[in-house]
């Protein structure tokens, strides 16, 4: 039997993210296995109730240095109250955003991708998910969608202009090219079950 795995999927906002999560979950479980779905920030009480402080309030409520240690404890509460318990028990647990989302947008400003890796060591022992997708969109097409999903409504952080948005899917990009072992680019255009087929060939290697 293969042990359970932890599976991240990242992108900019509207790109089919909880869409494709559900579509794994459901997958997994037609085939017996125990799946956790959950997302960041948040996936426990004490880290939904820092999600609610990070994407509400102005949008200077934060400082940037602020902004990332919250999203690092809300992910060191996420990490030891629902994630390492799920794995151990044998369940795999499916994740809408992880570290890697506090990397691209936290990361590439005031503070660095070292110092976004620093936090996470402090916050969470360094803990990775085995496999990691980068879905990737067209950027108009990842905004049509999110469009048609908020309307205008956006977040604190989701808010942010398009120069911000830009950078923030170069910086997954680079990710899935310099740790290509974990960080695999999908290409998450057309149908929503053709996106699902390309991820369940990304885990093969890692499926029971
Ligand atoms: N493959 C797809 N083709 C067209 N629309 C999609 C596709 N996948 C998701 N959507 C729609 O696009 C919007 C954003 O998808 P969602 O899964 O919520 O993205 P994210 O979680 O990355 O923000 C939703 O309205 C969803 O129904
Ligand atoms: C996990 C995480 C999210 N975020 C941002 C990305 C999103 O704008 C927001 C989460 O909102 P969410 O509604 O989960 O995103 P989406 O629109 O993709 O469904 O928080 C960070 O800035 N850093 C992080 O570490």
């Amino acid at each position: 039997m293969r042990p359970a795995r932890f599976i991240s999927l990242e992108g900019g906002e509207g790109v089919g993210k909880s869409t494709q999560l559900r579509a794994l979950g459901a997958v997994f479980r037609a085939r017996g296995m125990e799946v956790v779905e959950t997302r960041e920030p948040g996936g426990s009480p004490g880290a939904e109730a820092i999600r609610h402080m990070l994407l509400t309030g102005a949008a200077d409520r934060w400082s940037a240095r602020a902004e990332a240690l919250l999203f690092a404890a809300a992910r060191a509460d996420h990490v030891e109250k629902t994630i390492r318990p799920a794995l151990q028990r044998g369940a795999w647990v499916l994740s809408d955003r992880f570290l890697d989302s506090s990397r691209a947008y936290q990361g590439m400003g005031e503070l660095t991708d070292e110092d976004i890796l620093t936090l996470h060591r402090i916050g969470s022992a360094g803990f990775l998910p085995d496999r990691t997708f980068i879905l990737m969109l067209p950027e108009g097409e990842a905004e049509s969608r999110a469009h048609s999903r908020d309307g205008d409504g956006s977040d604190r952080i989701g808010g942010r202009d398009s120069a911000f948005h830009r950078r923030v899917s170069q910086s997954f990009a680079r990710f899935a090219a310099i740790e290509a072992d974990r960080v695999r680019p999908i290409d998450a255009s057309g149908e929503a079950a053709a996106v699902t087929a390309r991820l369940l060939r990304e885990l093969e290697d890692l499926l029971p």
